[in-house]
């Protein structure tokens, strides 16, 4: 491995076993991620982006190839895993929803309620430590998610489309509220979205997958310095550029996906 490389994947294919028969849903996969690199994956429906990030997160076992990670701190949490759905424990109010990583890690009561109330203020969330998840929004639940992820200090963030339930405001904002914790942290983050937008807004780089089996199609660097302001973003002729190139890439993998699925278009 490179000294700036923090996880090698080489020749990954994943190929899952039905009694029936077997379905192949990566190909060949191979990556290198920098160390405090936003890495953002984009690709059809059902081209294995969650099966990348479940085998990474270790919730999933690849068929062939391999995976090097670099452990920061020794004995450390590698990754952290923040889903789509509402994966908050209703039972446990917002604050404790957030310590709870640290409560695993054997973190002592007084410590890990100020690591989560530092988290929470940063989320803009602190007046809401003490309601219970279903006090309050969806947008809100994501923003103590992604609290939840950051209060524990993984050398690696997994962000499966985090935002992809939200209204387009709240997602925006959560986006941007995401990129200020991010920049404060530089901690590597793998985030898979269906929005070119979002991966332009985010990423550091884009990962463009095929349809099914999924192999990596291309990868391209976005060059836009940061900060990023999302409304000089979207009037940036590079911006433009890269998104035509995405959406490009993508559009045959999507028709190819559908055409997978069986679905009847009039084009
Ligand atoms: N546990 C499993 N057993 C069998 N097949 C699975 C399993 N998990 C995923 N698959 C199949 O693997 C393929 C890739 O699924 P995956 O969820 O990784 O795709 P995805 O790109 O994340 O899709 P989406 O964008 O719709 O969330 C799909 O065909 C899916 O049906």
């Amino acid at each position: 491995m490179l000294p700036e490389e923090i996880i090698k994947i080489q020749g990954l294919t994943k190929t899952f076993k039905n009694k029936k028969s077997n379905l192949m849903a990566l190909e060949n996969i191979n990556l290198s991620i920098i160390d405090g690199e936003f890495l953002c994956i984009v690709g059809p429906s059902g081209c294995g982006k969650t099966t990348l990030l479940r085998i990474l997160a270790g919730l999933e076992k690849q068929t062939e190839g391999k995976i090097y990670i670099k452990p920061k701190n020794p004995g450390g949490l590698i990754t952290s895993m923040v889903f789509q759905g509402d994966s908050l424990f209703p039972w446990m109010s917002v604050i404790e929803n957030v310590e709870y990583g640290l409560k695993i890690k054997g973190v002592d009561k007084k410590q890990r309620r100020k690591m989560a109330l530092e988290f929470l203020e940063k989320m803009g969330l602190r007046k809401f430590a003490d309601y219970y998840p279903h006090q309050i929004s969806g947008g809100m639940k994501q923003r103590v998610n992604v609290a939840r992820a950051f209060v524990s200090d993984p050398d690696i963030l997994l962000m499966d489309e985090p935002f992809g339930a939200l209204d387009e405001q709240n997602r925006l904002i959560l986006q941007q509220e995401l990129l200020r914790i991010w920049e404060g942290s530089e901690k590597t983050t793998i985030f898979i979205t269906h929005s070119i937008d979002e991966a332009l807004f985010l990423g550091d780089r884009i990962v463009v997958m095929t349809a099914h089996p999924g192999k990596i199609k291309a990868m391209l660097k976005v060059d836009i310095e940061r900060p990023r302001e999302l409304l000089k973003l979207r009037t940036s002729p590079h911006y433009n550029e890269l998104y035509k190139t995405i959406w490009e890439l993508l559009e045959e993998e999507v028709r190819k996906a559908e055409e997978t699925r069986g679905v009847k278009r009039n084009v």
